[in-house]
């Protein structure tokens, strides 16, 4: 489970989904480091501008040397202005690659990932595929201009110390206040900025479960409840920023202060300086522009110390969920071809994540291909379990789930999951066309297949009547149909390719009885030599099943031909025993 005010994740080298990226854009980073160092030359080049005009300009009234100097200085400021457009532009370009190339490598994780091992909420979840750009921005800006700026504070104080001689002293007292400053403040930052972060995806999953939820959260009257729970996240957030801004601002406003000293503290040694004759009136001048100079990526690096924490915090808990094993076997994974639809469960025990007890527990059945069999028993007692299991979105706790007599963690998930049609209780559909609802995007099947489950399904009677027909784009989880509309176009989903297993969980649980007499009619001929695991609590539903096993606290509580189970079920008292029938 990921819990986002964990961030002890072991340190070392930058994990491959985020270095790759940065690798693949050294070339562009070199052109920023390159414009870079030239903008920091361009402006030592200023300063002594300013000194030759006072020392050699100025007491000679050469004005002929001043225009030649003010012509080279405008020439300057063009390279300059073009070098610092440049350099954004060359950012913004590396910026937009890493961003597509992590967002891709997360998305892949996010639709890879494995369910046993629990995941964080919804919101929660989306709020951290959202820190990929405070990563980017970390990597792809300042950083990158305050790395290059570095150096050039000791060939900054190289210069003054040649200009100036001993002035260089002031800045070189007054850079380790501001880096002590910094570096003081730095394991409280942490601690705020991963803070921070729980904060913010508190608050965005209790956003995104409102919005998702709105219908429901009207009708039960949940405002309230839901209003109290978004105060209290935004309060979390707002406090605990608030904290981090205020130190942040301290090492911030200690480096601008400083930075003024060092200027103001040139200009007032410089006077004694001058006076001994050791530094002249246009010496005096630069090194107070260079002091300010010489200090000033300090102030960059004590606003990126922020960004550096939220990056350090973004990107450990991003990879927390990047080093996750994805679902699947390690390696290829068997792909399935020929499925004849044997399926077996042999002394399954399974458990959700974090759940205090077994969702099932020591589950046996054997299905024969072709067998049509119903899953019966009172709610929660593990019928929908074993229908996610036979897909695979879990695997067992303990025990085997077989498919054709191979375990089927060995299979590719997407294989296994082309020749088992699954329906859940759920029905979710997608932005898009109902027609793209039905396909899912699959290259194997075709307009004439689409049609044939559709009609089966029992959709195509309304969707025909739409104007749009299947062409009607549907928005945000299917919205604009009713449950019935919405279970038979997610029955077509199941029934589209023919797949060799289908496995219904409630088909019919939103449509009226007639429709569903029509439904069961047609479905007979539908599922005819195809392995069929039904869960349902309609009687009628049993018509379409050979055998009907009974669930009953996670356990088989009976298993045998639908009549002889019917006649068992429909006693007085059932008997509570484990038993074949
Ligand atoms: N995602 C989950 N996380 C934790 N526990 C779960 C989860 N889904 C189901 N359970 C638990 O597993 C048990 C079996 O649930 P399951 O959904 O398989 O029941 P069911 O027989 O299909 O019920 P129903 O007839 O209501 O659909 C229940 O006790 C339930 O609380």
């Amino acid at each position: 489970m990921l819990s986002y005010s964990d961030v002890d994740v072991p340190r070392g080298r930058i994990a491959p989904w985020l270095a790759a990226p940065l690798r693949k854009n050294r070339a562009i980073y070199t052109r920023v480091a390159l414009a870079a160092i030239m903008i920091n030359v361009f402006s030592l080049i200023t300063s002594l501008f300013t000194m030759t005009v006072y020392d050699r300009v100025v007491p000679n009234n050469a004005t002929d040397s001043l225009i030649g100097l003010t012509v080279g200085l405008v020439l300057i400021l063009l390279f300059d202005f073009a070098l610092k457009l440049l350099r954004a532009y060359f950012v913004d370009v590396a910026g937009a690659r890493i961003d597509r190339d992590i967002g891709k490598s997360i998305f892949q994780q996010i639709l890879d990932m494995r369910l046993d091992l629990g995941r964080s909420s919804t919101g929660g979840l989306a709020g951290l595929v959202r820190e990929i750009e405070t990563l980017r921005d970390f990597f792809a800006s300042a950083t990158l201009t305050a790395l290059v700026d570095l150096p050039f504070i000791f060939i900054t104080l190289a210069v003054i110390a040649l200009i100036g001689g001993n002035i260089v002293w002031v800045p070189i007292v007054l850079i380790p206040i501001v880096v002590v400053t910094a570096l003081i403040s730095q394991p409280v930052m942490q601690k705020l900025s991963a803070e921070t972060l729980g904060e913010a995806l508190g608050k965005q999953a209790v956003l995104v479960e409102t919005i998702g939820s709105l219908e429901t959260v009207k009708s039960a009257n949940a405002g309230g409840m839901l209003s109290e729970r978004w105060d209290k996240a935004v309060m979390g957030h707002a406090g605990v920023s608030l904290r981090q801004r205020l130190i942040s601002t301290i090492s911030i406003n200690m480096a601008g202060t400083m930075q003024t000293m060092a200027y103001t503290g040139v200009v007032i040694f410089g006077v004694y300086a001058i006076q001994a004759r050791t530094l002249t009136m246009g010496g005096l001048i630069a090194c107070s522009i260079l002091a300010g100079r010489a200090v000033a990526p300090l102030a960059t690096i004590a606003q990126l110390l922020t960004r550096i924490n939220s990056a350090r915090t973004a990107y450990r808990q991003i990879d927390k969920m990047m080093s996750q094993p994805p679902e699947g076997p390690a390696g290829e994974g068997i792909q399935l071809h020929n499925v004849t639809g044997g399926i077996e469960f042999r002394e399954v025990d399974f458990r959700y994540p974090n759940a205090p007890e077994l969702a099932l527990t020591k589950v046996s059945f054997r299905i024969n291909p072709g067998e049509h069999v119903a899953l019966i028993g009172p709610i929660g007692s593990g019928k929908s379990t074993i229908a996610r299991l036979i897909i695979g979105l879990y695997p067992p706790t303990s025990g085997l789930v077989m498919i054709d007599g191979t375990d089927i963690r060995q299979f590719s998930p997407p294989s296994l999951r082309a020749k088992v049609g699954a329906l859940f209780q759920d029905n979710v559909l997608l932005t898009g066309t109902i027609r793209d609802n039905i396909i899912l995007g699959r290259d194997d099947v075709d307009e004439a297949e689409m049609l044939r489950a559709s009609e089966v399904s029992g959709a195509h009677d309304f969707i025909s009547q739409l104007p749009n027909g299947y062409d009607l784009r549907l928005h945000d989880r299917g919205e604009g149909l009713s449950g019935g509309q919405r279970q038979s176009i997610a029955m077509a989903r199941a029934l589209i390719g023919r797949p060799p297993i289908l496995v219904l969980d409630e088909p019919t649980s939103s449509v009226d009885t007639e429709t569903e007499a029509r439904l069961i009619h047609r479905l007979k001929n539908e599922f005819a030599g195809r392995t069929l695991i039904l869960i349902t609590h309609r009687p009628s539903l049993l018509n379409l099943a050979d055998r009907v096993i009974v669930m009953a606290r996670g356990r088989v509580a009976m298993d045998g031909p639908t009549s002889e189970v019917l006649r068992q079920v429909t006693r007085p008292r059932p008997s509570p025993q484990i038993a074949k029938v």
